[in-house]
């Protein structure tokens, strides 16, 4: 049992209603790494993220978190976006964090910093209901970070996000690998994952079609991204 990936999956499939979406997916993140799996609308992304995450049961496969056999109990040291967060749009955001530290029994202390990572600390008493839903995305991300994990998973973060937003991001994401975090993103941005990610991953068919390090891609990954899509669903 030696070996096992800090956040992963091995020959998972998954159906709903009979229509199989994932059919051996393997993946593996290692510690301190960034990785960004790539994959068309209905590929099964955010699927393999819930299953990751225990909100879905695998048909099949087996699921790894911090090196060890998934565990519920584990995902107290998980931090993730996924289907938006319980906003309470009647507070501010400062007021959202300070309801996510009770509920999770965090330091209060954690909150002004994780609204200034995400740059929402200019804003103390503006309502949650009428952020933007960029605004919205960044007090995801704050609250995904909120408990200091050591594993975050985030479902197409750059969504809704202004140029700014996106560079911010990609800039923190770098700073949660550079503090030795494991980090996990789905996303549609090819351009930007070169940017950010240690590791792409391409889904297609249900399995991971295409797998390598950014630093090894000598094609453009556009080129890469649709070649594998393509031999993915031949
Ligand atoms: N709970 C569910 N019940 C039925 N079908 C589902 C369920 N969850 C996902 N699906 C289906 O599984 C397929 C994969 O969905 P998923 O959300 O994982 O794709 P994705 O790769 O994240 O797509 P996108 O890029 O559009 O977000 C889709 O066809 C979706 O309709």
């Amino acid at each position: 049992m030696t070996n096992l990936p800090m956040l992963g999956c091995t020959d998972v499939a998954k159906s709903f209603h009979g229509r199989t979406v994932l059919r051996h997916m393997t993946l593996s993140v290692q510690p301190g790494r960034v990785y960004a799996l790539l994959g068309r609308n209905g590929a099964g992304k955010s699927t393999t993220l819930r299953i990751l995450l225990g909100l879905l049961e695998p048909d099949a496969g087996e699921v790894y978190l911090l090196g060890r056999p998934f565990e519920r109990a584990a995902l107290g040291d998980v931090g993730a976006t996924i289907d938006g967060p319980a906003l309470y749009g009647h507070l501010s955001a400062t007021e959202n964090l300070r309801v996510h530290a009770l509920l999770t029994g965090t330091s209060g202390e954690r909150v002004a910093a994780v609204l200034r990572q995400v740059g929402l600390d200019g804003l103390p008493h503006q309502r949650v209901s009428t952020f933007s839903t960029g605004m919205k995305g960044r007090l995801a991300l704050a609250i995904a970070l909120l408990t200091d994990p050591p594993v975050v998973i985030l479902d197409e973060p750059q969504n809704g996000l202004d140029p700014d937003g996106i560079i911010q991001l990609r800039t923190m994401i770098r700073s949660l690998a550079a503090e030795g975090r494991t980090v996990l993103v789905s996303s549609h941005q090819l351009a930007e994952v070169t940017q950010f990610a240690d590791d792409v991953g391409i889904l297609a068919n249900g399995a991971l079609v295409f797998e390598a390090t950014t630093g090894s891609l000598t094609d453009n990954l556009e080129a890469v991204y649709l070649d594998a899509v393509q031999r993915g669903v031949a």
